[in-house]
């Protein structure tokens, strides 16, 4: 069995007649936190639908947990989190993690595992329509995790979070990784680069690194992943775009 929770290879995805990701390939190994970083409209969500099995691809190949992505065997082994909340604002945290439960045939312990694992279980009984903007992420994380998920693709899950909120999501991520599970997260904050074991760096739906966070910056000479980024974004730009859909630079050594 490959190391690899996710591997990707070619992947063509074309979006309202453009080509978005253009021959991406890239590997996310197991246990592992992956940032995937980069602009806007640089077509991180693209290939996170694409991880889950709800994008349509024009070309290649992309594996989960050794089948092919959206299979029913990965059913409940991936969690998906989309980047706007999807969770019922009338109804009560719980009772959220409750109906994701019943969609995913997880019992009443899974629920509140799923409840503990994101610290809402002071606020379980809550209605989401009171929440923070903090609990509200952590309600949809815990739908999410209710399946007990090996993978985890999440779409910008701090997006419009203070910076205390954020670090206390990215510990709940790390806690999530040393239990063993994969976990693929998007985000334009580069500080957020500092919390991920690899980064993929994508734009235009290249991917302009896939390395360490020290590797990029020894290969960059930046001490930061904003301006590594910045660096390797106008490396391309010099190359006049010839980096489009080649492989990530970090992932030849
Ligand atoms: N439903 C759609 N129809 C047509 N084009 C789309 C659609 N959704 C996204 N796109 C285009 O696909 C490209 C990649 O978008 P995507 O949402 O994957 O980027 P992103 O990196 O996730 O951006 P953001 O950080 O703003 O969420 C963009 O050029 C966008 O305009």
């Amino acid at each position: 069995m490959t190391d690899a929770a996710i591997v990707v290879e070619d992947l063509r995805v074309l979006r309202g007649g453009r080509e978005v990701l253009p021959g991406l390939s890239m590997t996310v190994p197991r246990g592992q936190v992956v940032g995937l970083l980069g602009p806007s409209g640089g077509g991180k969500s693209t290939l996170m639908r694409a991880l889950v099995g709800v994008q349509v691809v024009a070309g290649g190949t992309v594996s989960v947990l050794g089948a092919p992505a959206g299979s029913a065997s990965l059913r409940r082994r991936v969690g998906y989190l989309t980047q706007a909340p999807s969770v019922y604002a009338d109804l009560t945290v719980r009772d959220n993690v409750r109906y994701f439960a019943a969609v995913l045939g997880a019992d009443a312990t899974a629920v509140e595992r799923a409840i503990e694992a994101v610290h809402l279980s002071d606020h379980a009984g809550a209605r989401v329509a009171n929440l923070s903007g903090g609990q509200l992420s952590r309600t949809s994380l815990a739908c999410t995790l209710v399946g007990d998920p090996e993978v985890l693709v999440l779409d910008e899950p701090t997006v419009g979070l203070d910076p205390v909120l954020r670090r206390e999501l990215w510990e709940i991520f790390r806690g999530l990784a040393a239990e063993g599970r994969t976990l693929v997260v998007s985000s334009h904050v580069m500080d957020e680069a500092v919390r991920c074991d690899r980064l993929l760096l994508l734009r235009a739906g290249a991917l302009l690194s896939d390395s360490t966070l020290a590797e990029l910056l020894a290969r960059t000479g930046t001490e930061d992943a904003e301006p590594a980024f910045l660096a390797l974004i106008d490396a391309a730009e010099d190359d006049g775009g010839s980096g489009r859909g080649r492989r990530g630079a970090g992932a030849e050594a």
